[in-house]
């Protein structure tokens, strides 16, 4: 089964009463992480931290460097280089401390499948190390049935295993969660009821990273989002900040009603053309010359100006690390 380092109970017991953290330290802080494959960087030199309370995504494409982010935070791989802290320890040399108050879920959950998901839920309990106050709630909410669960995971669907997967990750009701694509799988309606136990994570003042390469995902459930690609960190930024950044998107129709053609000083903001009309996307401060231009050299017989959706300030962000030298 491969859930993360959670040995069996260390010296810091159950998630009551023990060692007390100072409450300006980061919850999740990587400073300067690398990890190498042999030749291949999978992460390259990443810093990123996270507060109490945050629910913080790290989106980007495949092959971008996201699981192996959330592998060096579980301490399952050591890194090449930098630093990892989770609750002010190291995933890796003080894994049993932490297992208590860390909850994971893995992108690929590998179960024994002759395990019923009772049976395996108490498993991951118990090397997790702590009570699971929550696990009946969890199932019912995620309508894990008692039947269910005294089946075998082999016969489980793609979604009850994910399902299983998240009550594990939340049962011990941990301070830091860590979630490597915690939506595949799950229908609309187990997804809103994923949303609202975010919701419920951070209201409680409990912290999660998120990754994704979902958009809307990362959209309605994230305060912060990192966007990372090849292995380097694009940027870090509010989701408010990426709405605030969001292109605009200018519809003219022309009036000589002719289609396609070239727009002179209008061509550098990438013309897509629909019969007559025709659609620019525009950065929003380029927004008052752009229209200024349009105006004095086209035809305009109709303008319209709106913002641009999330996707595409993300994918400006891509197309800009794209650029870089
Ligand atoms: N065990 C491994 N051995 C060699 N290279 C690896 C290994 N795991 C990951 N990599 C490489 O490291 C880079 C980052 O991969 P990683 O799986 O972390 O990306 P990801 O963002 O999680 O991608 P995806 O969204 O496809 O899951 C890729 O170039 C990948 O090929």
């Amino acid at each position: 089964m491969s859930l993360g380092r959670f040995g069996p109970v260390g010296e810091s017991g159950s998630r009551h009463g023990r060692w007390a953290m100072p409450s300006s330290t980061p919850m999740i802080e990587l400073r300067s992480l690398t990890k190498r494959y042999g030749a291949t960087v999978g992460i390259d030199r990443l810093d990123v931290t996270v507060a109490a309370g945050e629910v913080f995504g790290l989106l980007g494409p495949n092959g971008a460097g996201k699981t192996t982010t959330l592998r060096c935070l579980v301490g399952l791989l050591q890194p090449s280089e930098g630093q990892v802290r989770v609750l002010g320890l190291d995933p890796v040399a003080d894994h049993r401390r932490l297992a208590p108050k860390f909850g994971y879920l893995p992108g690929e959950l590998r179960l024994y499948p002759e395990l019923t998901g009772q049976q395996t839920l108490d498993l991951l309990a118990a090397l997790q190390g702590a009570p699971v106050p929550r696990q009946r709630e969890l199932c019912d909410r995620l309508a894990l049935t008692r039947a269910d669960l005294a089946r075998a995971v082999g016969e489980y669907s793609r979604g009850m295993k994910q399902k299983l997967g998240l009550v594990q990750s939340l049962q011990h009701r941990p301070e830091v969660v860590v979630l490597d694509e915690p939506t595949e799988g799950l229908d609309p309606l187990v997804q809103e009821t994923f949303f609202e136990l975010l919701a419920e994570e951070t209201a409680a003042g409990r912290t999660v990273l998120l990754s994704s390469h979902v958009l809307p995902e990362v959209q309605r459930a994230c305060g912060r989002v990192a966007i990372v690609r090849q292995g380097r960190l694009v940027t870090v930024r509010s989701v408010a900040e990426l709405r605030g950044a969001r292109a605009r998107r200018v519809r003219l129709v022309l009036a000589d009603g002719r289609g396609a053609r070239p727009l002179g000083a209008a061509e550098r903001w990438s013309p897509r053309w629909d019969g007559p009309r025709v659609e620019l996307l525009v950065p929003p401060d380029e927004l008052v010359p752009a229209v200024r231009t349009m105006l004095a050299e086209l035809p305009v017989a109709d303008l319209t100006v709106e913002e641009a959706g999330l996707d595409e300030a993300f994918l400006d962000l891509y197309r800009n690390s794209e650029e870089r030298p």
